[in-house]
């Protein structure tokens, strides 16, 4: 009998209402990627459609908890995950190896992954795996436009499927819908829900495969992707007027060359996430620490919420010094880079350097806006 490895990956499936995140699951339901892996549904109202469905689609699927998870559910979503540690430790189930939780349509994903990554004892048994988003090809822009929690959904979102192409009539409205998916996420792959939408191309998003204990940091990254939308932003091609939330979130890569002594890096982030951590939407990061160069440190983070830094034990590849990567919700790109200029002592005309902000944080334009 094989062994639970821990900690047990969970992967976040989260899109607004009736983007085809049920059908989705059920499909994957079908992968053999996804033997051994309990479901947590979130559901809104009292019909539990997406429940039935899933026992149908596979046996020993372990379907908990209902109501919206975005409020009253986080503290039940901890207990259902805490509970089934204890079942596994107490031998109720055999073996566990990986967890999906649908979110509820309107959910901000954000709440969901903070009750995953915050819990003290939860970190020790979980890793977040990743964050997979639906949006419908149909509807997929108009709830853009009305919803910011669908442009947070795409913006955190580590793969987005494209569902329903198959009723998407309007090629020039689909493909329209791809480059606003692009311009908001760089980075996560996109994916089409009837083709290529597989357990193997949604699952594993994550920095360290324990299987091959290997880690692939520039794809965790989404590094290139994330620089080659950064040049497309200041671009004056784009035009932005019809599509209100987008401009909010924004994703830049901060990047240092050299080893940062870990208090700066220690300081930087407690700065960032008492000031804005509420804007933070999503945070990933590889530091080479002075203290320890040859041993990079892994930090990821969601809003205030960031996950115990870890440590790699070497450099996967020839990628060395600091790449953190920002996502952001009306946050101040300018401040953020300031701030971590300041703390990693890159000169700049008008930035004060570290002593002084360690002496008042305050000295940073925009610190308190
Ligand atoms: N044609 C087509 N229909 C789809 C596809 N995906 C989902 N649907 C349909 O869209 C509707 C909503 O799909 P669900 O999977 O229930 O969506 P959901 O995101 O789980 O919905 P909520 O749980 O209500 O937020 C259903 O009628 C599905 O049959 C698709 O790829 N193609």
């Amino acid at each position: 009998m094989a062994a639970t490895l821990y900690p047990i990956p969970v992967s976040v499936l989260t899109g607004f209402l009736g983007a085809g995140k049920t059908t989705l699951l059920n499909r994957l339901l079908r992968d053999p990627a996804l033997s051994d892996t309990a479901v947590i549904i979130n559901e809104f109202g009292d019909v539990a459609i997406d429940h039935l469905l899933v026992e149908k689609a596979s046996d020993g699927i372990i379907e908990l908890s209902d109501g919206c998870l975005c409020c009253t559910v986080r503290g039940e979503l901890v207990d259902t995950l805490a509970d089934l540690v204890d079942r596994l430790q107490t031998g109720k189930i055999e073996r566990l190896k990986r967890i999906v939780i649908e979110t509820t349509g309107l959910a901000d994903p954000a709440p969901v992954l903070q009750s995953i990554m915050g819990h003290p004892a939860l970190v020790q048994a979980f890793r977040l795996d990743g964050v997979i988003t639906a949006v419908d090809a149909v509807n997929g822009g108009a709830t853009l436009d009305a919803h910011v929690e669908a442009v947070k959904q795409a913006a955190v979102a580590d793969r987005i499927v494209l569902t329903k192409a198959d009723l998407a009539t309007d090629a020039a409205g689909l493909s329209a819908l791809r480059a606003r998916l692009r311009q908001i996420n760089p980075s996560a792959p996109m994916l089409d829900a009837g083709r290529d939408a597989t357990g193997a191309a949604l699952l594993e998003c994550g920095l360290y495969d324990p299987a091959t204990k290997t880690a692939d940091v520039r794809s965790w990254l989404g590094e290139e992707a994330t620089h080659a939308e950064h040049r497309h932003h200041h671009g004056d091609d784009h035009d932005h007027h019809d599509h209100r939330h987008d401009d909010r979130v924004k994703s830049f890569t901060l990047v240092h060359e050299g080893p940062v002594p870990y208090s700066a890096i220690e300081m930087f982030l407690d700065l960032l996430r008492s000031t804005h951590g509420e804007k933070l939407l999503r945070m990933k990061g590889i530091i080479e620490i002075a203290e320890d160069p040859s041993r990079p440190l892994v930090v990821h983070g969601v809003q205030k919420i960031l996950h115990p830094p870890a440590r790699l034990p070497a450099w996967p590849d020839q990628l060395r010094g600091t790449r953190l990567v920002l996502i952001t919700l009306d946050m101040p790109e300018d401040y953020i880079r300031r701030l971590f200029a300041a703390v990693t002592n890159q000169p700049s005309v008008d930035t004060p350097d570290r002593a002084a902000v360690v002496e008042n944080p305050l000295a940073i334009a925009g610190m308190r806006s």
